[in-house]
């Protein structure tokens, strides 16, 4: 897409606000985390996305759904953008869209895929791909409120070098009292990994999951395929269908 062009600009929760971009961090090699200046942005819910609208000079306009990555920061909020190849969305966010340009958003958005600190559950990330972008805004939010709750963390990526938010993650599990992290590869596990590469399983989420007798609040993220998977197996393992919450990114990977 040739980069785009912002109409009038509009500022309210339902509808456009228009956002500039402030800084492009590498997340990946196919990923960036955008943070972006929100002026008026009235705060979210760790959870929450954005819809991103870029308007061509002809007039053409795509619409993409954003998590957001981290609590706001003020008006800075912050999105984790995995390319999707031959995309059309998410290769100009990484690659055309520069420091100072403008993009319209609407939101926050969602009020179902949500984690609220003050809920004193334990909690069940399941992220596959770039789930793992609300999943990690659940666990940032969890250290800003001084939460105490119980978090575990499963994350699935294709390899070591597709995960996101690496030496975060490795920090926070070491610092983080009561976060476990469990990551697994469907590819190539790195070095000295003990399990095998593969698609998640029952074992997984049976011997790294909470059990269901503990009644987490379970939040699953990624692929429509994973999600569902997913889903089906925490179901099976007898976790109430009430407390499993999914948000389906797309249909393949990423
Ligand atoms: C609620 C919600 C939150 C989301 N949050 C994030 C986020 O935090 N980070 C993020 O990177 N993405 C996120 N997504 C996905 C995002 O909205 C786009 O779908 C994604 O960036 C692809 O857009 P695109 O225009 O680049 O590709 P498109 O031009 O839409 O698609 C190009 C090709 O890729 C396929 N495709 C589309 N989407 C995906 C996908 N996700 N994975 C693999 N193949 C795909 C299409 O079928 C098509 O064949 C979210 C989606 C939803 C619904």
């Amino acid at each position: 897409m040739a980069r785009a062009a912002v109409p009038g600009r509009l500022s309210n929760r339902l509808g456009w606000r228009v956002a500039h971009l402030v800084e492009r961090r590498a997340e990946t090699p196919t990923a960036g985390t955008l943070v972006l200046d929100a002026p008026d942005w009235p705060g979210h819910l760790p959870g929450q996305h954005v819809d991103v609208r870029l308007t061509a000079p002809d007039g053409y306009r795509a619409e993409r759904a954003y998590s957001l990555a981290a609590p706001a920061d003020g008006d800075r909020i912050e999105l984790t953008v995995q390319r999707v190849p031959d995309g059309e969305v998410s290769p100009y966010l990484l690659d055309v869209f520069a420091v100072g340009d403008p993009v319209e958003l609407r939101g926050p958005v969602g009020g179902w895929f949500v984690w609220r600190p003050a809920d004193p559950a334990p909690v069940l990330l399941v992220g596959g791909g770039s789930g793992i972008v609300p999943l990690m805004a659940m666990v940032r939010a969890r250290r800003a409120a001084g939460s105490r709750v119980p978090f575990r963390l499963i994350y699935s990526a294709r390899t070591a070098a597709d995960v996101l938010y690496a030496d975060e993650l490795r920090r926070r599990t070491r610092d983080d009292l009561g976060l476990d992290v469990f990551p697994l590869f469907t590819r190539e596990p790195p070095e000295g990994a003990t399990r095998p590469a593969g698609r998640i399983s029952t074992a997984d989420l049976n011997t790294n999951g909470w059990p269901p007798s503990f009644e987490p609040a379970c939040f699953v993220c990624g692929p429509t395929g994973f999600v569902e998977t997913v889903a089906d197996i925490l179901v099976a393992l007898g976790h109430d269908p009430r407390r499993v919450r999914t948000e389906r990114f797309g249909p393949t990977g990423g």
